[in-house]
């Protein structure tokens, strides 16, 4: 069966721009994931642990034909591929690829949580999704437009960066 499926990317280190569309285009390239929709690049600031760069940040739609854990295989070997090295716990990273949504199911198993357990708090993954699709609501209920509300008062920044005067 085909999936819907949202992925985060995102990235501090290095050429990341570069980087994070070499992710889309090997995505892409698999015969059993088609990249059917992308946000634009926000410049968000670092969460979790703030004394780092602010990263870029993106989220693309995908439909799949893969199982999850078939898929999380693919996305760690695409991470790995790209030069992320195993680091510390929310800090630097080459290219960071999260799944945030797989169709409407939930998923606890020890390697796999979806919808992606830090989803709700982090709004350099909830502005890109909104993008997406502003209806967009979680298999648990809730609309991706009220946890936006929700973080109003949080000091999470993102920035959509302006492609034209972009020298990033
Ligand atoms: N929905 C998910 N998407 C991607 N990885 C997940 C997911 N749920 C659990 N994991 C597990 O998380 C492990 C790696 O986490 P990772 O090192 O990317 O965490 P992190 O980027 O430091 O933090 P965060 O998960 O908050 O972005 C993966 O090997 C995978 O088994
Ligand atoms: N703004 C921002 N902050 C982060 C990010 C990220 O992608 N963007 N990823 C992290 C890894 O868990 C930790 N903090």
């Amino acid at each position: 069966m085909k999936e819907r499926v949202y992925l985060g990317l995102g990235g501090n280190v290095g050429p990341v721009k570069e980087n994070l569309a070499r992710a889309i285009q090997l995505l892409d390239e698999h015969p059993e994931i088609e990249v059917v929709g992308r946000s634009k690049w926000y410049l968000s600031s670092p969460v979790g642990k703030e004394d780092q760069p602010w990263f870029i940040n993106g989220v693309i739609e995908i439909y799949t034909t893969l199982k999850p854990e078939q898929l999380l295989k693919v996305v760690n070997e695409i991470e790995q591929k790209l030069g992320r090295q195993r680091r510390e716990r929310w800090g630097p990273r080459t290219v960071d690829i999260d799944i945030l949504l797989f169709g409407d199911q939930i998923i606890n198993t020890e390697d796999l949580v979806i919808p992606h357990p830090r989803l709700k708090e982090r709004s350099f993954v909830l502005v890109p999704l909104r993008e997406l699709n502003s209806r967009l609501t979680l298999p648990t209920g809730e609309q991706v437009e009220e946890l936006i509300e929700k973080l109003e008062f949080s000091e999470q920044q993102v920035l959509p960066i302006n492609l034209k005067h972009d020298k990033i």
